[in-house]
């Protein structure tokens, strides 16, 4: 068995937030140099994602830029990996327990953030222990928070119509992040609260709430653009994205929202269309951010005066990443760039 601890090794330490692919191969080709025969990911979801990467890199044939989704271009998916084992020190991604990893390219061609999910990926040990969550800033827990409903937002509005048990399976993560995530928010040191929204995080991207859904994740793919242009928390940018993409989303399936503000927040249906249910579900949601410190408007995000320009070349680095054969981005509803920029000025 070979160790190699990275601190020991005179190279750049550590992986970054927002995890980028030249470090990955950094650290691969050190992998490769080492022997190392196995990968152990002890960190966030950015220092899980990275190992996952790292692990099929050593193994992989090719520029590992190859294996990462890029529109128009098709990927090539890992075969083989290193065996992974991921340690999470932050409840958020649920990464410890799926095989998806993101990743930003940062060459001198193209600046994306994407991602790649196939079966190699998928962790061999999970070891998780909600103790090592503890020292989480308050920020960074509440970004978590995001994380994780948003993670079973997307499957809930942007799946197939019929699918009334992933609801409630999704209905219970957020039912139970809302009620947990508060507490371990104001008092980081609440291990029992620690350890409900750590398993939520789990079972909110673990394929459980997902299987059969049929899913894409577009509020996701516009947030990746924001944190690999402005290394935005994801989280963070997720509280900004998502409220806004389900304004503009709720006028297309109105019902599903209605029913996500009934059996979320508990709104009475008394003497109300489903769009204004909807919209009071979604208010309530954003409250809801904002209440455990979460930003909800691009202003909050420290990237300065967002600019038309700004709002189209985001829309366009955005459809770089994922794009359908008509050039929309999936979704209920495939959203085309102009819908794209409107989600994002609703959301200054
Ligand atoms: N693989 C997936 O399924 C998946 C899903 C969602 C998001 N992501 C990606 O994961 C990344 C975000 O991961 P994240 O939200 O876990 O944050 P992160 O890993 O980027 O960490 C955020 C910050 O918290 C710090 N931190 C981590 N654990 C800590 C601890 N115990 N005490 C104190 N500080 C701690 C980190 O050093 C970092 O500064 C993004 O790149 C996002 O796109 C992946």
């Amino acid at each position: 068995m070979h160790y190699r601890d990275f601190g020991k090794t005179g190279m750049k330490t550590g992986v970054e937030p927002n995890p980028r692919l030249s470090t990955v191969v950094r650290a691969a080709e050190l992998a490769k140099k080492e022997e190392c025969d196995v990968v152990i990911g002890m960190g966030g979801g950015s220092v899980m994602d990275a190992s996952k990467v790292i692990a099929a890199s050593v193994l992989y044939e090719g520029d590992p830029k190859d294996m990462l989704v890029r529109a128009g271009k098709a990927p090539r998916f890992p075969e083989r990996a290193l065996p992974i084992i991921t340690v999470p020190t932050l409840a958020a991604t649920g990464s410890e327990m799926n095989c998806g990893a993101v990743i930003t390219i940062d060459d001198e061609e193209e600046k994306l953030k994407t991602f790649v999910m196939t079966e190699v990926l998928y962790p061999k040990v999970a070891v998780v222990d909600p103790e090592l969550t503890i020292t989480v800033p308050k920020a960074h827990t509440a970004y978590g928070v995001c994380d994780i409903i948003t993670h079973v937002t997307e499957g809930y509005f942007n799946g197939i119509d019929v699918t009334p048990i992933q609801d409630r399976f999704a209905e219970g993560v957020i039912l139970t992040v809302l009620e947990w995530g508060p507490k371990a928010v104001s008092n980081g040191s609440d291990l029992e609260a620690r350890t409900q929204i750590q398993w939520a995080s789990i079972v909110a991207l673990n394929g459980w709430v997902q299987a059969g859904v049929n899913a894409p994740y577009p509020v996701h793919q516009i947030e990746h653009t924001l944190s690999a242009l402005y290394d935005i928390p994801h989280g963070a940018g997720l509280a900004v994205v998502n409220p806004a993409w389900m304004r503009f989303a709720a006028r297309f399936r109105p019902e599903r929202f209605a029913q996500f503000a009934q059996r979320i927040f508990g709104i009475s249906a008394m003497g109300k269309d489903d769009l204004s249910l909807a919209m009071e579900g979604i208010d309530r949601f954003e409250e809801f951010l904002r209440s455990i410190g979460c930003p909800t408007r691009l202003s909050e995000l420290g990237i300065g005066k967002v600019t038309d320009e700004m709002l189209s070349y985001w829309a366009d680095k955005t459809l770089e990443v994922l794009c359908d054969e008509e050039g929309k981005l999936p979704g209920r509803p495939p959203l085309r760039k102009e819908d794209i920029v409107e989600i994002l000025r609703m959301a200054m």
